[in-house]
């Protein structure tokens, strides 16, 4: 029995009917527990597509994705939408928090989706983890009254409230400025070392990737290559131990590319 996180079989994607795009041609990859990883590409190569099929908020056209060991191609709409309640968190550029509610309101909001009866626990976990992401002061604020960068920690906040194994990414800083960034990322590391939680990230930000365990590059529907990032320490001298053995690949690699990114 294996304990891989994620376990993606061929995936292909293809949107249209007449006139068809081959978003993604044949996609597989693993991920596992405790995983921080980047996708990066060119626009079009596929990222978006294959974050949502990851996410199982689309389908595949055809191939297999096994989540905590379940083959999540083969469930219901409404079996899917429990998998991924319980299972899965998901940050997006455009937060989608809503403005009326509170920060905490809006922290609490995924566990409302299971049970309308808001338990004591859950609201004093929703304030332990806006603490966590800084907003220990703006707990009552509303959505609208906080800035760009506060509202993109309550939206990690509330990606956090199931306690995800896994949260998917997609563009999560784009909408921000660059020290925001920084801060943002900080905080998605951070997470992820504290918690444990494996992040996968869609991002346009070669120097933002960098900060990652893994960085996978896409191209034209396919995962063109894959291969160890220097993680947050950006210091680390990729020189000193090029090539790295690429378990995913299964042969050492040349760390020329991560060197360029740094
Ligand atoms: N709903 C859709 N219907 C038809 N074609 C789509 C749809 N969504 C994406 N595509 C096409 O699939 C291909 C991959 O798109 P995708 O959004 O996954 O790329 P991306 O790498 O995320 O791009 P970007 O970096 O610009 O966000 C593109 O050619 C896009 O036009």
């Amino acid at each position: 029995m294996t304990n891989t996180l994620l376990e993606a079989k061929d995936l292909t994607m293809v949107y249209g009917t007449v006139v068809k795009t081959h978003a993604l041609k044949g996609v597989s990859l693993n991920i596992e527990p405790g995983e921080f990883s980047s996708i990066i590409g060119y626009s079009g190569s596929g990222k978006t597509t294959l974050l949502n099929i990851l996410g199982t908020l689309d389908r595949p056209t055809s191939g297999v994705l096994r989540l905590l060991g379940e083959d999540v191609t083969k469930m219901s709409d409404l079996q899917l939408a429990n998998f991924r309640n319980r299972n899965l968190g998901f940050i997006f550029q455009f937060h989608h928090l809503l403005p009326e509610f509170t920060a905490l309101e809006n922290v609490l909001m995924p566990t409302w989706i299971r049970s309308r009866n808001g338990s004591l626990k859950l609201a004093s976990r929703a304030k332990e983890l806006l603490e966590l992401v800084g907003l220990k002061d703006r707990i009552n604020n509303k959505a609208t009254a906080l800035s760009g960068g506060q509202q993109q920690r309550v939206a990690i906040a509330r990606a956090l409230i199931n306690e995800p194994q896994l949260i998917l990414a997609d563009e999560p800083t784009g909408n921000l400025d660059s020290e925001t960034t920084e801060q943002v990322y900080e905080l998605l590391r951070n997470i992820n070392s504290t918690l444990n939680t494996a992040f996968v990230v869609v991002t346009h930000n070669d120097h933002i990737a960098a900060k990652s365990n893994r960085i996978i590059e896409m191209k034209d529907g396919l995962i063109t290559k894959d291969y160890p990032a220097a993680g947050m320490d950006r210091d680390v001298l990729w020189n000193e131990i090029a090539p790295v053995y690429c378990r995913h690949c299964n042969r050492e690699i040349s760390t020329e590319g991560t060197v360029a990114l740094l």
